[in-house]
């Protein structure tokens, strides 16, 4: 069993708005791995981030993207920074990824009033956000097949984009399967992931 789709994308790109609509959408379940770490551990990631260290919550994320990459047939949203470990960049190759992208204003706008990221609470979340976009940037779009962004977009506009964009590719695959095959066209109405 393996994701349907897994979103990537800096904090505030809409990985776990836009995944709960497409779970939605698709009839399957949703996961986020920020909510399967808070679950195992019966902590906020803020708490855990301030008391044990980001180096301590990253291992308890590398654990729980490994889990769920191995056992979640659904929509599956990774924490913005989980493509840090190297382990889970190698662990996501294969797995339909799409890169939610989102510039630095729409960035700040969105994460602004929240408390609960403990990367972007210092005393300029501007320059930390635009900080953290150069690092991640590239190591994003590396692991990435696709990439939607989301800055003119409604978070339902962003989900229609990743279901066209999954399609079309999955459909471009079958096209290049079936070349010659005269007895199948294969239905690409949907993702193969989460058809029912
Ligand atoms: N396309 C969009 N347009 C406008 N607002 C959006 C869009 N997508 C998400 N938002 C809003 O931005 C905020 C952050 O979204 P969300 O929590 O889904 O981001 P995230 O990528 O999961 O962030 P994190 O990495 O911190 O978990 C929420 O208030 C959400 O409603
Ligand atoms: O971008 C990040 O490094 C983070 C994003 C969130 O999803 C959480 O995983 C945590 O706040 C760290
Ligand atoms: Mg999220």
């Amino acid at each position: 069993m393996s994701p349907a789709v897994v979103l990537v994308g800096p904090p505030g790109a809409g990985k776990t708005t836009v995944g709960q609509l497409l779970a939605t959408r698709w009839g399957v379940d949703f996961a986020d791995t920020d909510d399967l770490v808070e679950a195992r551990t019966g902590r906020v990631i803020a708490d855990i981030f301030t008391s044990d260290g980001e180096p301590a919550f990253r291992e308890l994320e590398r654990e729980a993207v490994a889990q769920a990459l191995a056992s979640h047939a659904g929509v599956l949203a990774l924490g913005g920074g989980a493509v840090l470990a190297e382990e889970t960049r190698t662990a996501l190759s294969g797995h339909p990824v799409v890169l939610l992208s989102v510039g630095l204003a729409a960035g700040v706008r969105r994460t602004g009033l929240s408390t609960a990221r403990p990367l972007l609470a210092g005393v300029n979340p501007r320059a930390t956000f635009a900080a953290l976009l150069a690092e991640r940037l590239p190591v994003y779009r590396a692991v990435a097949v696709h990439e939607i962004g989301t800055d003119e977009r409604t978070a339902e506009e962003v989900a229609d984009a990743v279901h066209a964009a999954l399609t079309a590719a999955e459909a471009a695959a079958e096209d290049a399967t079936t070349a010659g095959d005269t007895t199948s066209a294969g239905d690409t109405s949907a993702p193969a992931g989460h058809r029912g």
